[in-house]
């Protein structure tokens, strides 16, 4: 991987982060923190680990400091096609920091923007994030696996958006993301009851794109898909990540149009031509990511 320069982002007034955590310079890899793990255990493919195990990998705001900052890396990080998300077999996550959240003031979340730091995942990273799903993925941990572009999950995982327990509401895309994915009336119901929904059903649903038996399957084959995304055109592939998440925006007829433009655009990439060359001459294709 290579070298990439970092200064660490402020951290958050909630809870601050101790000077000597501050690392100034290190590649994406080989990168240590303390409440993620990051790793590339297959050619192109960067695995994050969520690894706070005692509070079942609870998103705080320092974890998501250091998620950001490896998400970043890896999204820059030439090696690198595409990023697998995961946590443990108990907990992909169980939320947000209910601790750190409990004592937290309107003005004080109003005024600092409390979690929008949680939406650089969706909005900075162009390359294909897998969230690969065991145990409870609750409220944020949710939230999080639905801010990736597909979900793996193994069957007995639990999801759910339990925050009207604790006297509030999802705060990071639960409640547009589930309901685009499951359909308003299950989402609703999910949402004000609190229930959690299994693995299974969230292949049922059509909110995971597969589900695994075993928890080491679901990885193993994340990282897998990975591997094969990584293995195609850089541009194209970003490419098709733009597009498809337009559609989460646009109707379909400006959808259409937005894919065509895009489409077009490839033609002038070397990527375009280094494929269809390829296909032409009956050999594999040489990509140059350009
Ligand atoms: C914008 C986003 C908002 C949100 O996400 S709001 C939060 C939504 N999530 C939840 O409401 C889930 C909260 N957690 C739970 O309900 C339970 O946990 C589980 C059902 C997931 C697991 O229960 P069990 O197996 O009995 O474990 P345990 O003893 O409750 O948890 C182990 C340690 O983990 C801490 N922990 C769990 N979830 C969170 C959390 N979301 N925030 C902070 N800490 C959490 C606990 O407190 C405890 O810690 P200790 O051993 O020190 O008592």
């Amino acid at each position: 991987m290579n070298s990439l320069r970092f200064i660490r982002p402020v951290a958050s007034r909630f809870v601050p982060v101790p000077a000597q955590r501050i690392v100034r310079s290190y590649s994406a890899a080989a990168t240590s923190y303390e409440l993620i793990m990051v790793s590339s255990p297959k050619p192109g493919v960067g695995l994050v680990t969520l690894n706070r195990p005692k509070a079942l990998n609870a998103l705080s705001t320092p974890l998501f400091l250091e998620l950001n900052d490896a998400l970043r890396k890896l999204n820059q990080d030439n090696d690198t096609g595409a990023i697998v998300i995961t946590g443990s077999n108990k907990a992909f996550a169980a939320g947000a920091d209910i601790k750190e959240m409990k004592d937290l003031t309107f003005s004080t979340a109003y005024t600092t923007d409390f979690i929008e730091l949680w939406s650089s995942l969706s909005s900075q990273v162009k390359k294909p994030i897998i969230a690969a799903v065991n145990g409870y993925a609750l409220g944020g941990g949710c939230e999080l696996a639905m801010m990736a572009d597909v979900i793996y999950c193994s069957s007995t995982a639990t999801f759910g958006q339990p925050e009207i327990k604790l006297g509030t509401i999802p705060g990071a895309g639960g409640s547009q993301r589930l309901t685009h994915a499951i359909g308003k009336s299950r989402a609703m119901e999910l949402i004000l009851t609190g229930k959690t929904f299994s693995g299974k059903e969230a292949g049922e649903w059509g909110l995971a794109a597969r589900v695994f038996q075993q928890p080491e399957e679901c990885l193993e084959e994340a990282l897998k898909t990975a591997e094969v995304i990584s293995g195609y055109s850089r541009v194209a592939v970003k490419a098709a990540k733009e597009v498809v998440n337009k559609s989460q925006d646009l109707g379909v007829r400006d959808g259409v149009e937005y894919e065509r433009r895009v489409f077009h655009s490839l033609f002038g990439s070397k990527d375009q031509k280094i494929g269809m060359t390829a296909f032409a001459e009956k050999k594999q294709p040489q990509w140059s990511n350009e």
